[in-house]
Parts: structure tokens; sequence; C-alpha cells
């Protein structure tokens, strides 16, 4: 029977020269799963691709492959493959032994080869392009070689850092969907790394959010955006109000001078807390019908929606609104309980 996790990672600690990078990190990847490691320059998520590529031993704990224990496992013996940032394609060959070139190395009779490359260009959408050479190619249909002739030997796991990094917005939407699609098709398990939330939000299954060397929440898109875990993470996941609060008990929270019903409880009474709230979340009424009120400071019109910033009780409040408003009105804002997403302050560390 098929094992439903494909990598297990199992109290990981991995260190550059002393230094600790991933601390006691546990991750179960299953198969056929699109995750994501999403976080900030330097949070450890390049490195935990390559722990599970082969290229860095963790200091502690194991990685399981389908089950079996592979640390110290060179990576050529792993069934994984990886996609890097820049292509590293090979510039004399062209498209077409680009891709076969991994068949070439086991030793497979060429009409297979032929067969197995056609099919893998029809995939990423570059069939006709077998005989171009690497320098006639745009920086997309680079990218695309690239995956191809990663996935040419069925590797049961994609790594990908990065990939589409070097390519402009435009092509990088495209490429996104392509990703999907071709992951979606060959049904292997893709594991990503970004620091773009937008692309990971769109792409994956499972976002992992890392900070310092630790997962910090793991979770759908929707999970992610909707039920945060910290600010932090509120703040990094698209946009967010964050405001200073107090519990005062279950499913009572004060910020902004104002008490609010919530629908957050397990917290001690008059225990600090952070307070996210989304742009979106912010109804705007008339004024004297407002539990928070503030003067129109700036309107920004973003194709969809107006980006408003509203300061009122000590805050610059930023909502997105279909309407527009008056630079210099005076507005009420309104929240319901399930727009105040209440969170413990994280501890600081650096
Ligand atoms: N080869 C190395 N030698 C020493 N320190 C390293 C090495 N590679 C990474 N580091 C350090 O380890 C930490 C984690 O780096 P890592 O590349 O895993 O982060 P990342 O989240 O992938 O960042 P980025 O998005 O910038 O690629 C960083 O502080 C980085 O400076």
């Amino acid at each position: 029977m098929m094992n439903d996790i494909i990598v297990s990672l199992q109290n990981i600690a991995a260190e550059y020269d002393g230094e600790r990078v991933i601390d006691n990190l546990n991750l179960d990847i299953r198969n056929e799963e699109f995750i994501t490691f999403l976080g900030p320059s330097g949070c450890g998520k390049t490195t935990t691709l390559r722990i599970i590529g082969g290229f860095v031993n963790p200091v502690a704990g194991d990685v399981f492959f389908d089950g079996k224990r592979i640390n110290g496992l060179p990576p050529y013996q792993r069934h994984v493959n990886t996609v890097f940032q820049r292509y590293a394609l090979f510039p004399h060959l062209n498209v077409f032994e680009n891709v076969a070139f991994g068949l070439r190395l086991k030793k497979m009779p060429a009409d297979q080869i032929h067969k197995k490359v056609q099919n893998m260009l029809e995939l990423v959408n570059l069939s006709g392009f077998e005989n171009r050479n690497i320098n006639q190619l745009s920086g997309g249909q680079q990218q695309r070689v690239a995956i191809a002739r990663a996935l040419i030997n069925e590797p049961k796991v994609l790594l990908l850092d990065e990939p589409l990094g070097a390519l402009d917005l435009k092509l990088r939407k495209d490429m996104q969907i392509e990703l999907k699609r071709i992951q979606q098709a060959l049904k292997i398990t893709f594991v990503y790394v970004t620091h773009d939330q937008e692309e990971a939000l769109t792409m994956s299954d499972r976002v992992i959010v890392m900070r310092n060397g630790k997962i910090l929440q793991s979770g759908t898109p929707q999970d992610i955006y909707n039920e945060p875990a910290n600010a932090f993470v509120a703040d990094f996941i698209g946009e967010s109000n964050i405001i200073s609060g107090v519990m005062h008990k279950d499913y009572l929270v004060e910020f902004a001078g104002v008490l609010f019903q919530c629908e957050d409880a397990g917290f001690t009474p008059m225990e600090a807390v952070d307070v996210v709230v989304r742009p979106e979340d912010i109804d705007v009424v008339p004024i004297e019908q407002g539990k928070i009120t503030g003067r129109v400071e700036d309107i920004i019109f973003k194709g969809v929606h107006y980006e408003i910033t509203v300061s009122g009780h000590g805050f610059n409040w930023l909502i997105h609104s279909t309407d527009s408003q008056q630079v210099g009105e005076m507005i009420g804002m309104t929240l319901t309980p399930n727009d105040i997403h209440v969170m413990r302050k994280m501890e600081e560390k650096k």
C-alpha cells in the first residue's frame, strides 16, 4: 500500500558554522500535495528544502522518505529532484538534449527517450522547440525546460526553490498556473519555496509559514489568511490592522478604547493581546452609527476597491471599500465579532 506521508521531517535541527538556523522542525508532507514554505529572507526555507534533497545534513533529527529513514543518503539516491531559481541548463545542448539528459545517463533506448521527451515537452507547452538552443529561449521557456528536465526521471517529489523569482510579474503569474496544472497532471508532490505570499496562496494545497528557523503556522491558504496564528503571520499574509488590546473575559476584548464582542476565548482575564482586523472586514457607516470614528486621511483607487486610511482612536485604520469617501470627512466604522481576530502576543526574538 502506498504511504500517504511521502516525506517526514522529525525534530530537525540544522546549523551553518555552528549557528543554528533550523530549530526542532517537525513536518509531514503528503503524497501528491503541493506544499509551500513561505517566509521572509533568511527564515530557513531553502535550508529545509536542501535537507529534503540531501544537500544539507541535519545536526539533529530524522528525515523519512516513504517510511524509510534516509539521513545521509546522497541526493542522487533519493526519489527527489530540484528546480532552482537559476535554471542551470546546459548551454551547449538543445532543448531536446537538455530534457533527455537524465535518460541518456540511464542508457535508455533511443526510441523510448524520444517518446518520453516529446511527452514531457508537450506537458510543459514546448512542443516544436526541440532543436532550439537554450540561448534562443525566453526566461519563461528556459524555466519550462528546467522543469521538464527535472521531471523526466519521474521523481516522487519535486523541490522548487523560488523557480519563478527571475521572471517578470506577468510571466510569473502565467507560470504559476502552468506549474499547478503540471503538478495536477503528474500527481506528484511539489515542495515549493517562495517569499511571495500571493504566489503561495495561489498555488498551494498547504502553506507552511516560517520565521527564524521555526514553523509558525501550517494550513490551507484559507486557514492561513482567515485564521492567522499570530500577528506576524497576519502581517506577512495580506494586509492587516494590528492593534494592541486587552482581553477582558471570554468573548470580550478591548482595543482602540472600545469594548468589542469577539469569538475568542481561553485567554487570561486582562491578558495583553494583539487584535488583527482585515481591511476588507471594516464596514464604513454614518458617523453616529460607528463604534469607532475617524477622519479620512487618504484614498487610493486600486481597481477593484478603494484603499482608505482613516485616523481615529489613536490609530491609522486601513480600510478596503468599494465605495469611495472624501478626504477630510468624518466617518464611522463597525466590526462584527467574526471580523475580530484575537491573538497571543508573540515573544520577540532578536
Ligand atoms: N551556506 C551557508 N553558510 C552559512 N550560512 C548560511 C548558508 N546558507 C544559508 N545560511 C544562513 O542560514 C539562514 C537560513 O538561510 P536559508 O537560505 O535557509 O533562508 P531562506 O528562508 O531560504 O532565505 P531566502 O529567501 O533569502 O533564500 C540565514 O541566516 C542564512 O544567512
